[in-house]
């Protein structure tokens, strides 16, 4: 019997962000393996038209969700979507649900953030800062909490080079730039934010870092941990190969090369790309929240997930792999016009940003996440499995491209051999076309310098020369 899966069965669990990319797996694997837990509670904003009702039912409704259909099929009662938004500083939840919150919730898994590079700092801080600061209020009120366990990032520190399982400082105390926040205009907020986030890259990285110093302040007597994945990918295995929702990270970037927009990345080929799986995020996940719960740490741990150190893969190796099997439908260098502008600047945009990550390599120690391994049960190891050290990359990234086509985008599957046909002769106009240029741009350059000339007429005898000398000597040999 797996002892993680016993445990999640009788627990009121409470998911932030379970709307997200992370969040909707988390449910997902909780509902899996513990079908008989008492509730989720997640906390939902209205988006898009829908209520957070409606937003529940869509995604019970998705591909993700059909296994779990299978083995909890009243998974609809156990879901409960508080209204709740992060922006507000109460966080706009209703007296009646913080009371049954307060009062019921057994474990917290805080995943909910804006993920936005380039978030203005006073959402940055509103969503990632605040609305922590305001969970941990909560927490510290709820009677029957057993562990609290916060999504970080590993890029938190990424202006180290090293990094611990630790919490590193910032320089200014998140209470002060928060207060500031309450009165300082926009523009001058816009002014400072270079020079308080420093020598971090962005907006998202800083705050998440002013998030930790947060957990560390205020989590008095809770016991709590942090998780800190890399790069978050498609699933690996579970609940099956290559699922995906979001153009996020690398993902926007796959697609923008397999369609055709992008075709070169300034990326430093042998630096590490550390992606991880997000159903090893999740599991990791999971099996935190169970030690912590059960073992009660002296002190709040911190978990590296992360693949580098353990089972590298690099940039130059996935854009190959990337390269050779995502095939494009559509083919649009050479059209013009506003709508390929925009979209051309949107992904020079996002490119701009997400080059820092793949010209710089980090190093993340995991010993407490190779010691949690070593908790588990064998059969907690096969069903909470966290080890990337079998993870096949060219695989993964395989499964992950297919994984986009199939549940991103939607696409027909059985198209990809008419598809891979058509990338070919797409290859083949490409290569012609080049040559074309190359001869046409060739014979003006002869028609106007007189160097270009020469070099003509030294390459040309030369040919010449050596063309008569094999002559020559084939006719000798026979
Ligand atoms: C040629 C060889 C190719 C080989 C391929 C190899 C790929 C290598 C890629 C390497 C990537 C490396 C990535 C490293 C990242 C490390 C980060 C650390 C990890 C983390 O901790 S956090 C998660 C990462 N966060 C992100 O990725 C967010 C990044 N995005 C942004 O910050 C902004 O979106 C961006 C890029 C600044 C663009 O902003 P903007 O121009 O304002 O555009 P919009 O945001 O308005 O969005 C445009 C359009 O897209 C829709 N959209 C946006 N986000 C999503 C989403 N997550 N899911 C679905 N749709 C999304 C949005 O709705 C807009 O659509 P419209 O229809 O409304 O126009
Ligand atoms: N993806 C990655 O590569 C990595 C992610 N992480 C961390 O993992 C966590 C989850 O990330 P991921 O799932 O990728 O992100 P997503 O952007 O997919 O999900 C973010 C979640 O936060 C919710 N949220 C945002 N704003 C509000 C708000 N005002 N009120 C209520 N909920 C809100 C979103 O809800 P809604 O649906 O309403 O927008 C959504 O459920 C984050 O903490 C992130 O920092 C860490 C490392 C890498």
């Amino acid at each position: 019997m797996s002892m993680i899966s016993a445990f999640y069965g009788s627990k009121s669990i409470l998911i932030t962000g379970a709307t997200g990319f992370l969040g909707k797996v988390l449910m997902e694997k909780l509902f899996r393996t513990s079908p008989d837990l008492k509730v989720i509670y997640i906390l939902v904003r209205p988006k898009a038209g829908q209520t957070p009702q409606q937003r529940v039912l869509q995604i019970l409704n998705s591909k993700l969700f059909e296994k779990v259909k299978e083995v909890c099929p009243n998974v609809h009662k156990k879901i409960r979507a508080i209204y709740a938004d992060l922006d507000q500083n109460d966080l706009a939840i209703s007296k009646e649900d913080m009371q049954e919150l307060l009062s019921y919730t057994n474990i917290i898994f805080h995943c909910a953030a804006t993920v936005r590079f380039d978030d203005h700092l006073r959402h940055a801080m509103q969503l990632n800062v605040s609305a922590t600061q305001q969970l941990l209020l909560m927490a510290n009120q709820m009677t029957k909490l057993e562990a609290f366990v916060h999504i970080s990032t590993a890029y938190a520190n990424c202006n180290l080079k090293y990094i611990d399982e630790v919490i590193y400082s910032c320089p200014v105390e998140p209470k002060k730039i928060m207060d500031s926040m309450e009165w300082l205009d926009d523009s001058i907020i816009e002014d400072i934010t270079p020079k308080l986030i420093g020598d971090r890259p962005n907006t998202y990285i800083y705050t998440k870092a002013l998030a930790e110093m947060v957990v560390q302040k205020e989590s008095g007597n809770l016991n709590m941990a942090i998780i800190r994945p890399s790069i978050v990918g498609a699933t690996w295995q579970e609940p099956f190969p290559g699922w995906i929702d979001n153009i996020n990270g690398p993902t926007g970037l796959i697609i923008a090369a397999g369609k055709g927009f992008l075709r070169a990345l300034r990326a430093t080929p042998m630096a590490v790309a550390d992606l991880v799986p997000v159903d090893i995020v999740v599991n990791l996940t999971l099996a935190v929240g169970w030690y912590t719960a059960v073992q009660r740490p002296k002190s709040t741990l911190i978990y590296h997930c992360t693949s580098g150190n353990i089972n590298p893969c690099n940039w130059g190796k996935m854009g190959h792999k990337h390269l050779m099997c995502i095939v494009p439908t559509s083919y649009l260098v050479g059209v013009t016009g506003p709508w390929m502008t925009k979209l051309m600047n949107r992904l020079l945009r996002t490119l701009s940003m997400l080059e820092y990550f793949i010209n710089r390599s980090w190093d993340w120690s995991t010993y407490n996440t190779e010691m949690l391994m070593f908790e588990l049960s064998p059969e907690d190891q096969k069903l909470f499995n966290f080890d990337v050290r079998h993870l096949n990359w060219m695989e993964y990234i395989e499964n992950y491209v297919l994984g986009i086509k199939m549940y991103l985008l939607k696409e027909d599957m059985a198209k990809i051999p008419e598809a891979k046909q058509h990338f070919k002769k797409l290859r083949n106009i490409h290569y012609l076309f080049n040559t074309a240029l190359f001869l046409i741009v060739w014979r003006l350059l002869i028609a106007r310098s007189q160097i270009a000339r020469n070099v003509w007429f030294f390459i040309v005898s030369f040919c010449y020369k050596f063309l008569s000398y094999f002559r020559a000597s084939s006719t000798l040999n026979a």
